[in-house]
């Protein structure tokens, strides 16, 4: 294991160079805190030590603060854990000190590094280095000066949208607005870095502590408007982030009373930010992302991936061009099959479409748009599969279409080849039971839209090879998605899971509750629209043909709603044809169209659920709790079946792929902060008046009642089984 240390080399010319060494992002673990106080201590005794020049090793500076040790503190709720860089080290021993200091950046320089590198009297770069103040989207702020540094050098309008945007520059840009002193190549780094320090020394150029500048801050009223405006933007972008306004808050403290004070205001308020639950759910995610590349028996038997170069997608509609879109903006090469040059024509025209999207919403340079159409290749039958390393075949959902192509591309392609599926409901042992190449079939699902939507779900089998798993997670990987593997069930781990979602907002809408103001409390939750106007969005078809798959699969827990079946007869197709439990118009948001009610009122008396015929009386967050405890519980099952290999991979998931609230850090974290205990009890008292969709499952009880939590793995638990 490589080494965490700082170490220091003085040269002949009396500069020493100090270097962080913490791979593989030069991380500000509490070793290397200390190392550089010792350094910068030696440093200052030296006689022969004129000026330092801070870098990092490997060819990055820094990529912040140990997040490690927030988890640490999470745990123990030990806050005193965390180490006085603020002003012990960058105030006092660095920016403060005898001796001038000059930050060599490479690479990146984010959170606590370009802290360090703000302590610096100035900072040379390698070109295309990355450089900003991530914190927000770990739930704290920067905590080592940056809301104070930051708006000094850059003028505080783009430090906060650098900030509360948690964008980051390059150094190139870091140049033009001032935070960078100059750009110059990595080979000169060093040295341009150790001149510019001894110029610093001999007052060739100005020592600048950017602490105590002003000159970029603008007027007091001016930085106030500034301020206003970020306030209200971030109340409606982060309504439930507590993150956002304290920064704002100590930014705003050290316009008003001076830099030093910001500084000790943001020291105090980061502290306070560190415990809580937002910055607990976040930093949960950002180690649960990353886990889910660490698959048992997969990523650690030494297998390698295989180089992917050309994949056949079957099908061009909604999900089969958006997997062709995700996959030719990085530079795989696609065979788009059809059946008829129509549906052919139709499918390049809905990639093209897709990629314009991108461009138009800049998100997409219009060169590297237009570059990755030339990676596309429309076809109508087989004769380009012969060298391609994977088909993902994209077609409706009919099994016994899908066992024809899995038996026709067996034949077609190569040995090497998999064969992938994006179903979202069929057993692929099925789909795959007519050819006798069972170990390279696995599911590739993608959620629409997929060249858009970050999860990519990898279903296995128990015959998927390790080494097809590993390079579907390398290819889902190359093109930006984050893989989670599955195991093989209906609705696999996501729309498992959120299966209960939509029956549980359906039953309370039955049971009197107003569809509107479920749909309110779940957006205010922190879901970005409620369960009736996401079904409005992702049309009512969809919703029959699944609510079938899960009522087949789920029939001790599904509840036969009529209502969109009703909607349906009453020449609603909801945002398909402008009309569904919303009005839609071009240009306007949806507004909640009452003409509904009267059909939901005779759903109602169709289903006559209401216990003595009257309406429900519930608290807002009884109807939360309604609609999301059974997901909990319906999660419960998906562990207890061993569907993912870990409870963070569903967390991650269920961030991803619902876009559940990432500060509540995922379904089964969120449910753990909850309380196993509390969600159990919930669901049995209801069980008891409104039937089997809330019983308690087995996992539940038993973590409940024996205090565990949801999260622990499987062997905390006697009722765990893996299948995985
Ligand atoms: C007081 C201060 O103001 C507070 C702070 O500084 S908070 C920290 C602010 N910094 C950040 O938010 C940056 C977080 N890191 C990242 O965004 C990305 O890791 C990165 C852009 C630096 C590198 O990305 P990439 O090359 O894709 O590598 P990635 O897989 O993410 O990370 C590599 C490893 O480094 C770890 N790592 C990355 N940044 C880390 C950090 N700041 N602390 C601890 N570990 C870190 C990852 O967990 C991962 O570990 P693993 O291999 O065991 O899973």
């Amino acid at each position: 294991m490589a080494e965490v240390k700082v170490t220091m080399e003085v040269g002949n010319d009396g500069v020493a160079i100090i270097t962080i060494s913490n791979p593989p992002v030069n991380a500000l673990a509490l070793p290397i805190l200390a190392g550089l106080k010792e350094k910068y201590t030696e440093a200052m005794r030296r006689d022969d030590v004129k000026a330092i020049v801070l870098t990092g090793k490997g060819g990055r500076f820094s990529g912040g603060f140990d997040i490690n040790v927030f988890q640490t503190v999470h745990k123990t709720g030990d806050r005193s854990r965390l180490p006085d860089v603020s002003v012990d080290l960058v105030c006092n021993t660095i920016e403060d000190a005898k001796k001038p200091s000059v930050a060599a950046v490479e690479g990146l320089a984010l959170g606590g590094g370009l802290e360090l590198a703000m302590g610096c009297h100035a900072r040379i770069a390698a070109p295309k280095a990355q450089l900003g103040l991530p914190e927000l989207t770990l739930g704290v702020m920067p905590g080592f000066g940056g809301t104070q540094r930051l708006p000094r050098l850059l003028g505080l309008s783009k430090a906060v949208e650098m900030m509360l945007l948690s964008k980051p520059i390059m150094s190139e840009e870091g140049k033009k607005l001032g935070l960078i002193d100059d750009v110059v190549s990595s080979e000169e780094l060093l040295k341009v870095a150790r001149k510019w320090a001894l110029a610093i020394a001999e007052r060739r150029k100005p020592w600048i502590r950017s602490l105590y500048r002003t000159d970029k801050l603008g007027s007091l009223s001016e930085a106030r408007d500034i301020l206003k405006m970020a306030r209200q933007q971030a109340k409606q972008t982060a309504p439930n982030m507590p993150q956002h306004q304290a920064c704002l808050d100590v930014i705003e403290e050290g316009i008003i009373h001076g830099g030093y004070n910001g500084v000790l205001k943001e020291a105090e308020d980061f502290k306070e930010l560190v415990l809580s639950d937002t910055s607990k759910g976040l930093v949960h995610v950002f180690f649960a992302q990353r886990t889910t590349s660490k698959i048992p028996n997969v990523t650690d038997i030494g297998l390698k991936p295989r180089p992917i170069k050309k994949v056949a997608v079957i099908g061009g509609g909604l999900m089969g061009s958006g997997i062709a879109t995700a996959l030719i903006l990085s530079n795989i090469y696609v065979v788009l099959k059809e059946i008829n040059s129509e549906y052919l024509l139709k499918g390049i025209k809905a990639i093209e479409a897709n990629v314009q999207g991108l461009i138009t919403r800049k998100k997409l340079a219009k060169d590297k748009g237009e570059k990755s159409l030339t990676m596309l290749k429309g076809v109508l039958d087989y004769s380009e599969f012969k060298d391609v390393d994977m088909v993902i075949e994209a077609v409706i959902e009919n099994v016994s279409l899908k066992q024809t192509i899995f038996r026709e591309i067996e034949k077609a392609c190569p040995a090497h080849c998999i064969l992938a599926s994006n179903t979202s409901t069929i057993d692929l042992n099925i789909v795959g039971e007519k050819t006798s190449s069972q170990d390279r079939i696995v599911g590739a699902h993608f959620f629409s839209p997929a060249h858009v939507m970050p999860l990519l779900e990898i279903v296995r089998t128990e015959k998927t090879s390790a080494q097809v798993i590993l390079d579907l997670m390398t290819v889902g990987k190359t093109i930006k998605k984050v893989p989670v593997v599955v195991g093989n069930c209906t609705g696999f781990a996501v729309n498992r899971t959120f299966f209960p979602y939509n029956q549980g907002a359906h039953i309370l809408v039955h049971l009197g509750v107003d569809v509107f103001r479920i749909d309110e409390l779940i957006s205010n939750f922190g879901l970005p629209m409620g369960p009736f106007q996401l079904q409005d969005l992702a049309g009512y078809g969809v919703a029959m043909a699944v609510g079938k798959q899960f009522a087949t699969a789920f029939p001790d827990r599904t509840f036969q709603s009529p209502l969109v079946d009703l909607l349906i007869k009453n020449g609603r197709n909801g945002k398909n044809n402008g009309k569904g439990y919303y009005l839609y118009e071009k240009g306007s948001k949806p507004q909640p169209d009452f003409s509904v009610l009267p059909i939901i009122e005779e759903s109602r008396r169709l289903t006559k659920i209401m216990p003595g015929g009257k309406p429900l009386s519930v608290t807002d967050q009884e109807i939360v709790e309604m609609i999301l405890f059974p997901v909990v519980n319906e999660a419960c099952r998906v562990l207890d079946e061993g569907v993912v290999v870990r409870a963070s991979d569903l967390d991650v998931a269920s961030v991803l792929g619902m876009s559940f609230p990432s500060y509540r850090g995922g379904i089964v974290f969120w449910a753990d902060l909850v309380g196993a205990n509390h969600i159990y009890t919930s669901l049995k008292k209801w069980s008891e008046v409104y039937g089997n969709f809330y019983k308690p499952s087995r996992f539940l009880e038993e973590r409940a009642t024996k205090g565990i939590p949801l999260s622990a793995p499987a062997s905390t638990s006697s009722a765990s089984r893996s299948r995985l």
